[in-house]
């Protein structure tokens, strides 16, 4: 196989950085990507996409040389890699002031959170003001956010349980905040983990990590102790130190500037929640009904002191609900399933408030004011697809989050790539893909969708997992992409674009309310923790809104409906693609080589099931055979008329006709490079790279030999000596564009007389000289290749002799 012309790598290492398109067959990509992976090269390039394969092993190859090697670099200039990502996208963001996108993709294990983190790092090292307290804090906020929001799960022993979205923001280069959104944390995981899994890592670093006395503090154990945490079977990963990453934890906590009592806080919540999860309760039977008594009381005392809450509500809201009817209390006692269930739902609230406190407040520290006038460079890392051995609500949400971020690639590389061709007139042979549209509308459509029928059902008292399946059936039997069970199972099978899922819709219902009772959320709000109290009442506050009665001017509360988990989640998912499709999008789809988390080990038939569902084989089709570059003709012609180096142009010629000028400068063998559509060019990106090339080196050979030639005349004519006479500078200035042939001339020149009338003017009125500037600006209009450089003549006017200060600067104008 030859090695494709862009890629900058060692040819003799056979096998390519980037795919070839001659020999494009399923096979030859696997093989391709497997024999790189075995000479530990686990990136590769299709296009501008950038495939990268977990190698469950470090490699020394993100270390301040590497930053240094790919910073500035051109995509393709350099071997694959995740920072030539980075750089491409930095730069393209500084160069067209456009917000850029960085989509991570792959499914759970493959390598999502590690990419986000080394790009991160590579911003971080490249930024023009990497040593800030910003950039430290930015980077400190991800493993604060790994430890509350990553476990070990079968596939991945750091597995992100909630999806995030990174804006960094820049200002001139320099990163000035960062923004975290943070979509739908896994809230099950905080009362049940399966066998081989855990809770999220926080708890096990603090009970590692926490002195004696501190855990005394808390009344806190070892963590085998919490019914919480040991259910598992084994609170250690290996290779994992919680100690040490407790250390790390309390570090970030520091750098995002968390007071004292602010992680004192936190540390109750969550030692907290261990004392719900040890609470037990004992079957009472009586003649009528089944109620519960609390077993313990310890745990209670705990949790009454951690919260300041009072011991004998917190009894009540464990053992009976509590509801208000026309002013009358009417408490109802629990059976022991729901006295279970009322306490996981506290435990769950407040673990899961306690995230979104620490999200909002790290936005606080990393977010500030500069937003608006910064251009931004966003990551996404969104969770995996899902597909385990009993599949629920959480897993309908996240593979549905994967199909939209699927539909949002198809859209870029797909869709909107071949109605271009084809709106621009460009001979382009169709390419099929697996187009999943009907699948998010089987999902997600109104009124008929999976999810919209589950909302609908939230509203309906009467309703129940049952009727909701039934509702399924009856709407969606006849479609291809849905299949009812065989048996009667509470089930339903969806054809997802990565394989058909089964899901089991038990509690589909009461997930998708998760409704804290009212009574419980009033509780909470009872704290005498002001953080603790505040968390719950912004919960209490978003479910009431205030309206004005327009008869009576009073202000009426009212109540709306509470939003429904997949409410919530389809609303954010929009609008984060909305966000996203303002941005400049680069892709990195993440491969898992096996499913045994086993180093460098390569299972082709499961590398080669990721390449087929995630369209990557279309995909490397399109961006091969594809000319992912366009540009509009004005901008074309401005970008590259340097390479007519001198030649005429006649001025009757269409702008098509100029470009294709340009383009022949480079000579035949580049023919199957561009295409020349109705209103752009179209290029292959290694082609528009060569003409960057070419071009840059005409620029800067041009604008040495302007800098030599003024150097020269400054000192023939003493021009610094004459700048203080206005006469003089426009003799001179004349003088020199005369002789450099650059007419056009009048503009600077009255643009020059009537700054230098106002310093005068300015002078005449006393006012004061310091810090004056003179700017004599002259544009050079013409269509030698010098067109477009400027010529700035700066005078400092607070100095003592007149040529103390002055500064001659040539610009590229680009
Ligand atoms: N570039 C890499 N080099 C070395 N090891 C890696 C690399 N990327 C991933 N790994 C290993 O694979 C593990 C899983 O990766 P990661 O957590 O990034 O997966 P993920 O795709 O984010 O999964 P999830 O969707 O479950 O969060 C990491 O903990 C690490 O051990």
């Amino acid at each position: 196989m030859e090695v494709a012309e862009q890629n900058g790598g060692d040819p003799e290492r056979g096998v390519e950085d980037m795919i070839n398109l001659s020999l494009l067959d399923e096979e030859v990509i696997l093989k391709n990507i497997k024999a790189r992976y075995e000479r530990e090269l686990i990136y590769t390039f299709t296009g501008s996409i950038l495939v990268s394969v977990n190698p469950y092993k470090m490699f020394n190859i993100y270390g301040l040389d590497m930053v240094k090697k790919y910073e500035g670099r051109a995509l393709g200039n350099l071997p694959p890699h995740l920072f030539a990502i980075g750089s491409t996208s930095y730069s393209k963001m500084m160069k067209d002031l456009e917000n850029q996108v960085i989509v991570i993709s792959g499914e759970s294990g493959s390598g999502k959170t590690e990419a986000t983190k080394l790009v991160m790092q590579y911003l971080a090292a490249v930024n023009k003001n990497g040593n800030n307290l910003i950039t430290e804090q930015i980077l400190e906020a991800n493993p604060l956010l790994e430890s509350f929001g990553n476990a070990k799960t079968i596939r991945n022993d750091n597995s992100s349980r909630f999806g995030k979205y990174i804006e960094v923001f820049f200002k001139s280069g320099s990163m000035v905040g960062a923004r975290t959104s943070e979509y739908l944390l896994e809230k099950s995981r905080i009362v049940t983990q399966a066998p081989d899994e855990r809770n999220y890592h926080v708890f096990y670093e603090i009970l590692a990590g926490m002195t004696e006395d501190e855990r005394k503090k808390y009344g806190l154990q070892t963590a085998n102790k919490y019914f919480y945490l040991n259910q598992g079977g084994n609170c250690d990963i290996s290779g994992r130190n919680d100690v040490e990453n407790y250390r790390v934890l309390t570090g970030a906590f520091h750098v995002l500037n968390f007071e004292g009592n602010e992680k004192e806080t936190i540390y109750k919540i969550l030692a907290s929640v261990l004392h719900f999860g040890n609470i037990f309760f004992k079957r009472v039977h009586d003649s009528s009904h089944d109620t519960v008594l609390l077993g313990n009381d310890a745990e209670i005392k705990w949790i009454s002191h951690l919260l300041q809450l009072s011991e004998d509500w917190l009894k009540q809201a464990l053992t009976s609900k509590v509801t208000e009817t026309r002013g009358d209390r009417v408490v109802s006692p629990f059976n022991i399933d729901q006295a279970l269930d009322s306490r996981d739902a506290i435990a769950k609230a407040l673990y899961s408030r306690l995230f979104t406190y620490l999200v909002e407040k790290i936005n606080l520290i990393t977010c500030r004011s500069e937003r608006e006038k910064s251009t931004s460079l966003a990551l996404l890392d969104i969770f995996g697809f899902e597909d385990f051995h009993t599949n629920s609500f959480e897993q309908l949400n996240i593979n549905y989050a994967n199909e939209t971020m699927q539909f949002f690639f198809n859209q870029h590389i797909f869709r909107i790539e071949q109605n271009e061709y084809s709106k621009e007139n460009i001979d382009w042979r169709h390419i099929e893909f697996l187009d999943n549209q009907p699948v998010i509308d089987l999902l997600a459509s109104k009124p008929a969708g999976i999810l919209s029928i589950l909302d609908d059902e939230c509203s309906f008292p009467q309703a129940s997992d049952t009727s909701f399946l039934e509702k399924c059936h009856f709407h969606h039997a006849n479609n291809p992409l849905y299949e009812k069970p065989r048996m009667s199972d509470p089930e339903f099978f969806i054809r997802h674009y990565a394989g058909k899922i089964k899901y089991n819709v038990q509690q589909f219902l009461d997930k998708n309310k998760d409704t804290l009772r009212s009574d419980v959320i009033e509780l909470l709000c009872e704290s005498k923790n002001r953080t603790i109290a505040q968390m719950f009442k912004e919960m209490r506050d978003r479910f009431i809104t205030k309206t004005l009665s327009k008869t009576t001017g009073r202000y009426i509360t009212v109540k709306p409906r509470t939003p429904t988990v997949a409410a919530g989640f389809t609303e954010s998912l929009l609008s984060l693609i909305d966000s996203m499709s303002k941005c400049n999008p680069f892709f990195v789809r993440c491969l898992k080589p096996n499913n045994h988390k086993a180093p460098m080990y390569f299972e082709s038939s499961v590398v080669l099931d990721q390449l087929r569902y995630t369209g990557m084989l279309e995909t490397i089709k399109i961006r091969k055979m594809g000319y992912p570059v366009r540009v509009k003709f004005p901008a074309f012609i401005e970008r590259y008329r340097f390479l007519l180096q001198g030649q005429k142009i006649s001025t009757h010629l269409l702008p098509n006709d100029v470009c294709a000028t340009i383009l022949k400068t480079q000579g035949t063998q580049f023919i199957d490079q561009y295409k020349i559509g109705a209103t752009k060019v179209f290029m292959k990106e290694s082609f528009e790279q060569r003409l960057d090339e070419v071009c840059g080196k005409i620029k800067i050979d041009s604008v040495l030999i302007l800098q030599k030639s003024i150097r020269g005349y400054l000192a023939r004519k003493s021009f610094l000596r004459t700048l203080e006479s206005t006469r003089k500078i426009q003799v001179a200035l004349q003088g020199w564009i005369a002789r450099r042939r650059f007419l056009a001339v009048k503009h600077g020149i009255v643009r020059i007389q009537a700054q230098y009338r106002m310093y005068r003017q300015r002078r005449r009125y006393g006012k004061s000289r310091k810090g004056l500037t003179l700017l004599v600006q002259k544009r050079i209009n013409t269509t030698s290749p010098e067109k477009g450089l400027t010529l700035l003549v700066q005078k400092r006017i607070n100095t003592t002799s007149p040529e103390k200060g002055l500064t001659l600067l040539v610009q590229k104008k680009d």
